[in-house]
């Protein structure tokens, strides 16, 4: 698997009556990587994915997934993709080996080598002793990861895992987060993930930001985060008018108050810290600096934080819903 693209998408549109849920995407995922589309609520991602997966026709546009055409060729993509979407899909009075079986069966893979990937799939996402529990006895965290094994069961090229933690607590997370880093150790595959959490985007080789239908800016977190340039410098002191003062007349720095901490937005913040020392004239109590994270670089793109973004997301969805309901 090398020289093309796992995922390879050009003026991708699609449009519900009067929304347009995706307004023209292009986007290259190269065979290995772990991509990332990071967004708020009804940013357009799972429209997307949807898309890319078969699910859904786009209205305009174009996208091959393993090389073949998502319109076109459908049955060629789904072979080679595995999916596993927000909504549960297990079944919870079957235990996780007939959970597994049903789905190979449904996919047409042959016997022996559907019990070979059972043990293998049930071994990655650690679940081998659980294999004959009752789904319903499962914690959410084990749902999600038989859900992650199944998607994996008939070996795809490119894994789609749309808020793959949606709904478990930050521990559970974390932990499917390391089941994930383990498949790619593992296994030659191309990820595509959507998520609404900042710090999950962290795990991604490459992220896409995704705001109101749109990609905003594609590239690693760290090169991202460097875009965004400057460190944040906090400190608490014995004067905070006074080191307010002194940061303009001395540093030529704009300083503001954050969360009761004299806060500066510097380049190379660590490098500051001992001359802000030096020469502010005041005891600094305490100091933190802080790196630009990706919920500054959703703030520097889309002018807004996703918090923000999810706050009024939510509103218009739910006004949406009522207008429907009428
Ligand atoms: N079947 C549908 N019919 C009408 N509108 C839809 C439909 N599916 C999605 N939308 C709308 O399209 C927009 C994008 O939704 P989408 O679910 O793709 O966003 P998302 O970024 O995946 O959000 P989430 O994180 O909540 O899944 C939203 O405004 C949503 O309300």
């Amino acid at each position: 698997m090398t020289g093309r693209h796992a995922v390879h998408v050009r003026g991708l549109e699609k449009a519900y009556g009067d929304v347009r849920a995706v307004k023209g995407i292009d986007l290259d995922v190269a065979e290995g990587e772990m991509f990332g589309f990071l967004g708020p609520n009804g940013a357009g991602k799972t429209t997307a994915i949807k898309i890319l997966c078969t699910i859904a026709d786009a209205t305009a546009g174009s996208a091959t997934v393993a090389g073949h055409d998502v319109q076109t060729q459908r049955a060629d993509v789904r072979r080679r993709i595995g999916v596993v979407f927000q909504e549960p899909t297990v079944d919870t009075y079957l235990t996780a080996e007939q959970n597994l079986r049903f789905h190979g069966e449904l996919y047409g893979m042959p016997r022996r080598l559907l019990a070979e990937r059972i043990d293998e799939v049930l071994e990655m996402v650690g679940l081998a002793d659980r294999r004959h529990t009752e789904v319903l006895k499962f914690s959410g965290g084990m749902k999600r990861r038989l859900e992650i094994g199944r998607g994996l069961l008939h070996a795809p090229e490119v894994l789609f895992l749309d808020e793959p933690t949606i709904g478990l607590d930050p521990q559970t997370r974390a932990s499917i987060w390391t089941y994930i880093a383990e498949l790619r150790r593992r296994q030659d595959i191309t990820i595509f993930v959507t998520t609404h959490y900042m710090d999950e985007a962290e795990h991604c080789d490459r992220i896409a930001i995704m705001n109101d239908g749109e990609i905003v800016v594609a590239d690693t977190p760290e090169a991202l985060k460097n875009r965004v340039g400057a460190d944040r410098v906090s400190i608490r002191t014995s004067d905070d008018a006074v080191a307010i003062e002194r940061l303009r007349e001395r540093f030529g720095l704009d300083a503001a108050v954050h969360d009761g901490m004299v806060t500066v937005k510097v380049p190379g913040g660590a490098q500051f810290v001992p001359r802000l020392f030096a020469e502010l004239g005041l005891a600094i109590e305490t100091v933190t600096v802080t790196r630009p994270s990706l919920d500054d670089v959703f703030m520097a793109y889309t002018g807004r934080t996703i918090a923000d973004t999810e706050q009024a997301g939510g509103a218009s969805a739910m006004l949406r819903a009522m207008a429907a309901r009428r």
